[in-house]
Formats: structure tokens, C-alpha cells, sequence
């Protein structure tokens, strides 16, 4: 794989797929810009080198067709302000307008694409779609770690139009070498903390976990899940009925392999899914009916705190509870600060999931622990062994020796 510093883009064009999937609000302003200042190394590389830049990305879901709230435009100034430069904008992210503005580029110049997911030929990965993206540069640098896990036309099939110009961008180049530091050589103890609302999205990481950690702490709306299978009431906290066997499963296999597993003991319980609901703390096997409950309890805290201070590799995947509440954040709060005090220890922390990620940053910790991942489904899949067919795409098929 070429890595950015190993590529001269003197004079070149540059066709950078970025993940500027960024949270919006409803007057359409960036409420969390961490994944473009992710990309900002990448982008000034190419500029500082003498390049162009052509900027292409996703922005959230629209169901294949031009969606104003989905528009990248709503980006142009805050890239502005970055940059301290115009950045030129092309109303499609194919066709002629963008052909037009791509071959005009100017050393030192960037020009931002439509949102790629206006047309539905980006997510089927379509090969036309794909060369007619490819037309705007002279070098792919693919800086999207969040959406690596798509085979999608601007993150994987392009590629293959730039059979020798294909660049891993600094993100990407981060994002995987932080990420095998927990694959391979994690120093022990190695605790791994799962929280959030589905069993079901991170299994698969979990069973892939019980071979490499010490401790798994479970947290968060899935640990209700466990609760119940182990013969708990659990109200109306969150439930994934037909995962109980699984977790169950999970807990004996966590037994065979000597991983230690932490459930919460005790919830902060409420009567209703609001910041002012009336709360009370019990048991997380003894919630009653028409409460649920919506974080760990203090106990729980501080039994969790404690193994997360005393770990030398932490990786924290999901809230430990509704954590946009102000009054049920206190667990993930909690678990912060000590994911912080153990990296302040000399521990290594990776943060993955964009709701952790959001919840670091929002507590003011994202300096503090070791690494803050941009992806959530793409590190899970990273993490569970799985390809991931953005970095596929920019491998370089190995030349038989003769
Ligand atoms: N006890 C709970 N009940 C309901 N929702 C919860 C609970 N704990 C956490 N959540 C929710 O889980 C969501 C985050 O889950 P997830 O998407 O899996 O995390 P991440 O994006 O970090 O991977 C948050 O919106 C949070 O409010
Ligand atoms: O936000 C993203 O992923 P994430 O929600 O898993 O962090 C990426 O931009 C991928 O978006 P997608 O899940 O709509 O393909």
C-alpha cells in the first residue's frame, strides 16, 4: 500500500474520498467536526505538495436522489474556514459541471463534490458510476475509515481506475495501525468495554474479543439482554429476546477461556425514556415493571472504574447508558475518566463507535486517551477479522517472482 508521505502529488490532481458523514442540525451546522479535521493532515499534504484536491463523500442516508438536508454544500464554508481558501463546489459529483471544475483546478485548489449517495449507483458500487468519479483526478487517496467496511463505487471500484495512483490516506493509515496495536500486541491486562443498545450489532466483536482480553465489561443497553437470560426482571430496560441463548452462550465460552466478565450489579432505573423521568437505583436483575433501566448504577461504577484503572490495553466500544441524557450519563462519565487516568498510567486506550466517540469528545477527554476512532461499523468489522474492502481495494497485487 502507498501511504501519503510516500507520494509526490506535485502537479497532480487529487481524488480524495473523505468520510464527511458529520452530524447536522436542523439549521444544518456541523454539531461534531472530528471526522473533518480527521482528514485535514491528508488534504493539506496533497496542497502543500503542489496538488489540486477534489473532495468526495457520503452525508447520511437519502434514499438515492437529492435531499437538501443530506446536501454537502452545507460543508463549503466550515471547510472554508479550515482551509482559509475558497472551496469550489460542483452541484453533482459527476456529469459536466463536475468534469468542468475538476480539469480548471489550480495547484493549491479544492473542489467538493455533491454527496455521492444522490445517486444509487454509489452504494451498488457500479462500475460506470466508478469511472465516470475516476475522470476527476490523476491519484485515488482513500482517507474514509468509517466507510471502508462499503463496497461502494467511491471506496472500493474506483480504485481500480488508478492502478498504480492509489494512496492510503493519513486517517486510514492511522486508523489501521492504532487498531492492530489491540489485535496483536496488546499489553495485559487488556480489557475490552462493551456498552450501548444492541447485542446484535457488536457479537461478533465480542466473540472475537474473548480470545485476546482479560476482562470484558458489559454496559449499556445490552447488558439488560444478559440480565434477563440469567433469570433477572428487567422491566422495560431494553431487551433483545431472541439473543438471550447467545449471551448465555457468550458467558460460558467467556468462563472456558478465562476471560473475566463484568456485569453491571446495579442500575439507574426510570419510569419513563426522559431526561426528567423520576429515577431510583436497584439490583439489574430486579427492575421493576414500568421502569427500565438507563445506566450502571454506583455500584457498578465503581466496580467497573476500578478494572479500567488497573488495565494496561483498553478498547471501549458503546455508552454505558443513555448518555445524551445529562441525568443518566454519570456511568459513561465515570468510565471516562478512568479509561483517562489509566492512559495518564501509561495505559494504550483505543475509543471506537461514534456514540463513544461523541461521548469522549463531549466530556472533553478526547486528548486524553490514546486514540479516538473515526469508524464505528468499520473498526467492529476491522476488529472482528473481517476484510475491509476500502483497504482491499488499495492493496497492490503481489507480482509473482520469476
Ligand atoms: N440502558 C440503555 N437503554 C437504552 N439505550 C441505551 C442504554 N445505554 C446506552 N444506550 C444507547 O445506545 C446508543 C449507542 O449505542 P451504539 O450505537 O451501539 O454505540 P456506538 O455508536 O458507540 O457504537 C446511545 O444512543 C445510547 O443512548
Ligand atoms: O457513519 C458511518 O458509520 P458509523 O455510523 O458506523 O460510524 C460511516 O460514514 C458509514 O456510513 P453508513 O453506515 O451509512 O455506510
Amino acid at each position: 500500500m502507498i501511504t501519503i508521505d510516500q507520494y509526490d502529488f506535485q502537479g497532480k490532481r487529487a481524488l480524495v474520498r473523505v468520510d464527511f458523514n458529520v452530524p447536522l442540525n436542523s439549521k444544518f451546522e456541523i454539531t461534531d467536526d472530528t471526522r473533518i479535521r480527521a482528514a485535514v493532515p491528508t488534504i493539506k499534504k496533497i496542497l502543500n505538495d503542489g496538488g489540486s484536491v477534489v473532495l468526495m463523500s457520503h452525508l447520511g442516508r437519502p434514499k438515492g436522489g437529492p435531499e437538501e438536508k443530506y446536501s454537502l454544500k452545507h460543508l463549503i464554508k466550515p471547510l472554508e474556514d479550515i482551509f482559509l481558501t475558497k472551496v469550489n463546489f460542483s452541484r453533482d459529483c459527476v456529469g459536466a459541471e463536475a468534469l468542468e471544475l475538476a480539469s480548471s483546478l489550480q495547484p493549491g485548489e479544492i473542489l467538493l463534490l455533491e454527496n455521492l449517495r444522490f445517486h444509487a449507483e454509489e452504494e451498488q458500487g457500479n462500475q460506470i458510476f466508478a469511472e465516470k468519479l475516476s475522470l476527476l483526478g490523476d491519484v485515488y487517496v482513500n482517507d474514509a475509515f468509517g466507510t471502508a467496511h462499503r463496497a461502494h463505487a467511491s471506496t472500493a471500484i474506483v480504485a481500480d481506475y488508478f492502478p498504480h495512483d492509489k494512496v492510503c490516506g493519513s486517517v486510514m493509515q492511522a486508523e489501521l495501525e492504532n487498531a492492530q496495536k489491540v489485535l496483536s500486541y496488546a499489553d495485559r491486562p487488556y480489557t475490552a468495554i462493551m456498552g450501548g443498545a444492541k447485542i446484535s450489532d457488536k457479537i461478533m466483536v465480542i466473540e472475537q474479543l474473548l480470545d485476546r482480553v482479560d476482562n470484558l465489561i458489559i454496559g449499556g443497553g445490552m447488558s439488560y439482554t444478559f440480565a434477563k437470560a440469567q433469570g433477572g426482571t428487567i422491566g422495560n430496560s431494553l431487551l433483545e429476546a431472541d439473543k438471550q441463548q447467545l449471551t448465555l452462550d457468550l458467558l460460558r465460552k467467556a468462563e472456558e477461556k478465562g476471560v473475566k466478565i463484568y456485569l453491571p450489579t446495579d442500575s439507574v432505573i426510570a419510569d419513563a425514556f426522559d431526561n426528567d423521568a423520576n429515577t431510583d437505583v436497584v439490583a439489574s436483575g430486579a427492575i421493576p415493571n414500568g421502569w427500565m433501566g438507563l445506566d450502571i448504577g454506583p455500584d457498578t461504577r465503581a466496580t467497573f472504574a476500578e478494572v479500567v484503572r488497573n488495565s494496561k490495553t483498553i478498547l471501549w466500544n458503546g455508552p454505558m447508558g443513555v448518555f445524551e441524557f445529562p441525568n443518566f450519563a454519570i456511568g459513561t462519565k465515570t468510565i471516562a475518566e478512568a479509561v483517562v487516568e489509566a492512559t495518564k498510567n501509561g495505559a494504550y486506550s483505543l475509543i471506537g463507535g461514534g456514540d463513544s466517540a461523541a461521548a469522549v469528545t463531549q466530556m472533553g477527554h478526547s486528548h486524553d486517551v490514546s486514540y479516538v476512532s473515526t469508524g464505528g461499523g468499520a473498526l467492529l468489522e476491522y476488529m472482528e477479522g473481517k476484510e475491509l474492502p476500502g483497504v482491499t481495494a488499495l492493496q497492490f497485487e503481489e507480482t509473482p517472482l520469476t
